[in-house]
């Protein structure tokens, strides 16, 4: 046996000290290109001191190329080969322009009678490609076609492969190899020898490691029917469903970088991805760095979206259920567009009492008076000229009977303004030749509009509305109330206003998630004026088109860019969703702004929605994406959650969701869901127990997951455990992951919302290796402690 052992040994070792011959040749090339790219770099800018067209158009593309090339060399350097492919011959025998031979099936005399074959092509797979200097690949871009039988191929449909490895390696240094067999049956040879295999497989060996606070890219070891999603066709929309832990989340991100490498031109448009939290954009950002992919894509949660809510970091804050739904519904739009007009009537401000000749007056009524001024009164020609309150309130009609943005009509207003004003002057008819009068009206025009009295009337009168000053005025219940009138119920109207109480008269203030669609919104209804920009200031770099793209590290970092990128753009050339079942109407509204003319990417999982009327969501998704011809894909598979804990989870899943199928979970550790009851009813003190035991027993990170209200509790209680424990609040916990969870109160998650035994759902599912569920008084749990709502 030993003797066995130590043979298995000596193979691994040669076959890692041949990765590592390969990995040295590979350095080795990349060390000479970088030296390649500096010389460009020095070249390109030299001959840019010529100033002639051409050589400017010379140094371009030269800075361009070089640029491609310096950027990612130093920042793929780390880690980048990390796969093999051993292949059969090709029914044909052409190459693509990465060097690899294209057939995808093996030739017909690739096996021979007596099912041996010898290898004929082998292929190393990486981050980026990289060809030797007689243009064979020393390694071959994961997204290159070549390297699609990597992650395609299985044992039922090998293709050509016979072996696929995985290469784990750190730096320049190889650690060690993992081989999945796809043609067992076959004795293969490679230069003679027969060809070894080593390990179980790459796959177990990434589910089974602890987790970090971030998500790990798996680019080697994506699965075929994952590489399915990720490598489609751009075209319109790709909708992909799955279970928990499928890997919705993972393909989403590895799908961006595969479209930028696709087509870069195109997705220079920028990519967005849509997240529900700020935790879970946490959680993933680093993935899309790692695929040496960053710049053009803006990963952002729902409550960040809208420019409103920049500045603020964000919406964190979550509307009490009831609240949220009146919010995320799409009868708000009714609403909004009623208080988007409405809000232009100002009551409340103070009553300005000087009422001098030509000077705007503000009604004369009580204290309560508006402060929307009711008379406009000009001198013209010597004489005064005023509008009264039907007058004016004629002109406002008038001016909102169209659809147009409200901040839009302002130059409309004035215009209809000095008609009237026109109309009661004694300018009118004194000239009956139409020159004269023409002359006439203008210098009127020019002298009314430019008096104070005018201007002051006109900003108090139409004021430019904001966002956020709407939004607070919808704090005013009585107001609300009018502008929700036969589509919010009194009850409603009156929650809705208490939201809103926290915000200044302004709308400063901290926002909800769901202000965040609505001011979006406002911000469409409202429009904003054109106002001339500023120019920027002359950057000679800006005549290096590609340079700065390309070689951000000068004067900004990726992310600085990205961030800078994102705040430029309102449109997108690709949105990705991520988690699409939580998005209210209001935010597909708001989402489908961004990508009007973009193709989409969505993944999602109905089962795990926590909005509490799917079909509403549904429609407006519908709306969002248009007649967009859609492709859909089912992923499968659960990779997060051992079975023992699928199982538990999908107990809730047959109460939240009759008739779906959970996911086959794709290993078990033996390890069963543990259940607690709060002890001395010391709830602090059984989750933080528990807590310190599952840290005791995991590598990585303990999740403990409670109803919402408790979220600040929960925090306060876990204080002392340190960083690899983290409390959430159950609609934080979307997405995330950990190598152990505490579900506190099942019974609480499932009662928070109508949506609370899907929301119960998710909370069950965001272990990679144990699970416990705390149980209080109200989950009437049995003797063994297990709750009523996960019992048989
Ligand atoms: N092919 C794979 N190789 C290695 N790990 C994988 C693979 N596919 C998924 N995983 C891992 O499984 C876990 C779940 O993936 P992910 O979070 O993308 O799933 P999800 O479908 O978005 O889950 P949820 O719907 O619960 O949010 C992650 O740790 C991910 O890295």
């Amino acid at each position: 046996m030993a003797a066995q052992d130590a043979a298995v040994d000596s193979m691994r070792d040669r076959e890692i000290g041949v990765e590592q011959e390969h990995l040295d040749r590979v350095y080795h090339r990349l060390e000479e290109k970088i030296h390649e790219a500096e010389f460009l770099m020095s070249d390109a800018v030299k001959r840019g001191q010529v100033g002639t067209p051409g050589a400017l158009a010379e140094r371009d593309a030269q800075v361009f190329r070089a640029g491609i090339h310096l950027n990612r060399l130093n920042s793929e350097f780390e880690d980048f080969l990390f796969g093999r492919i051993d292949l059969l011959l090709g029914k044909d025998g052409e190459r693509g322009p990465d060097g690899a031979y294209t057939s995808v099936e093996p030739a017909d005399d690739a096996v021979r009678e007596d099912n041996s074959a010898d290898i004929a092509e082998t292929l190393h797979i990486g981050r980026i490609g990289v060809l030797d200097s007689d243009y064979a690949p020393l390694v071959i871009d994961w997204r290159a076609p070549a390297a699609a039988p990597f992650y395609r191929s299985t044992p039922k449909e090998p293709g050509r492969v016979v072996r696929r490895r995985v290469v784990r390696s750190k730096g320049r240094k190889v650690l060690g190899v993992e081989d999945d067999l796809m043609r067992p049956e076959l004795t293969a040879y490679l230069g003679g020898d027969k060809l070894p295999v080593i390990g179980d497989g790459a796959l177990m060996a990434a589910l089974g490691q602890a987790r970090s606070h971030t998500m790990r890219d798996i680019v080697s070891s994506i699965q075929a029917e994952q590489d399915l999603v990720i490598r489609a066709p751009a075209a319109s929309v790709t909708e992909v469903s799955g279970g928990p832990g499928t890997g919705k989340t993972a393909v989403a991100l590895h799908r961006a970088a595969y479209l930028l490498y696709q087509d870069r031109r195109r997705y220079a448009g920028g990519i967005l991805v849509v997240s529900p939290t700020p935790l879970l954009v946490a959680y993933t950002e680093g993935v899309l760095p790692s695929l040496g992919e960053e710049g053009q894509v803006a990963i952002r949660a729902v409550g960040s979206l809208s420019d409103e809510a920049a500045g603020v970091e964000g919406a964190t804050t979550y509307d009490e259920p009831a609240v949220a739904r009146i919010k995320g519904s799409s009868r708000m739009l009714q609403v909004l567009r009623k208080a988007a007009r409405g809000a232009l009537e100002q009551p409340g401000t103070p009553r300005r009492t000087e009422d001098r000749d030509g000077q705007l007056s503000f009604g004369d009524g009580t204290d309560e008076a508006p402060a929307t001024p009711t008379r406009l009164r000009v001198v013209a020609f010597g004489a005064r000229v005023e509008l009264n309150a039907d007058e004016l309130h004629r002109i406002r009609h008038s001016v909102l009977g169209g659809t147009a943005p409200v901040n839009l009509l302002r130059p409309r207003a004035r215009r209809l303004l000095l008609d009237a004003l026109w109309n009661k002057s004694s300018g009118r008819g004194r000239y009956t030749d139409p020159e004269l009068a023409a002359e006439l009206r203008s210098s009127f025009d020019e002298d009314v509009s430019t008096e104070t009295p005018f201007l002051e009337f006109l900003n108090a009168w139409w004021p430019e509305l904001t966002p956020r000053g709407v939004l607070a005025a919808m704090a005013d219940e009585k107001r609300l109330g009018r502008w929700a009138r036969r589509v919010l119920n009194q009850g409603e109207v009156r929650r809705f206003a208490r939201s809103l109480k926290r915000l200044d008269s302004e709308g400063n203030g901290p926002l909800s998630v769901h202000d965040v669609a609505i001011l979006d919104e406002l911000q469409t209804l409202l429009g904003t004026p054109h106002r001339p920009k500023k120019k920027r200031e002359f950057d000679p770099l800006d005549q290096l088109s590609g340079l700065e793209e390309l070689m951000p590290q000068r004067e900004e970092t990726q992310r600085e860019r990205a961030e800078r990128l994102a705040a430029e753009r309102t449109e997108y050339a690709h949105v990705i969703v991520d988690e699409a079942q939580d998005l209210t109407p209001m935010q597909w509204r708001m989402v489908g702004r961004r990508g009007r003319h973009a193709t989409w990417t969505i993944v999602g999982d109905p089962a795990q929605s926590s909005w509490s009327d799917p079909d509403e969501a549904a429609r407006a998704r519908d709306e969002a994406l248009g007649n967009r011809p859609r492709r859909r894909f089912t992923l499968t598979v659960n990779y997060r959650n051992p079975a023992e804990i699928a199982e538990l989870a999908s107990k809730v899943l047959a109460l939240a969701m009759p008739g779906m199928e959970s996911p086959a979970a794709v290993r078990s550790t033996g390890v069963k869901p543990r259940f607690e009851t709060v002890r001395d009813g010391d709830l602090a003190a059984s989750v933080r127990e528990e807590a310190r035991r599952l840290l005791a027993e995991v590598d990585g990170t303990v999740g403990v997951v409670v109803a919402m209200h408790r979220r600040a509790q929960a925090r306060n209680w876990l204080a002392e455990l340190g960083e690899r424990v983290v409390a959430l609040g159950s609609l934080e916990a979307k997405g995330l992951e950990y190598d152990a969870t505490v579900v506190v109160s099942p019974a609480e998650i499932a009662d928070e919302s109508p949506a609370g035994l899907r929301v119960l759902y998710v909370a069950l599912t965001r272990a990679t290796q144990q699970l416990t569920v705390v149980s209080g008084e109200r989950d009437l749990p049995d003797e063994d402690g297990v709750p009523d709502l996960l019992r048989d």
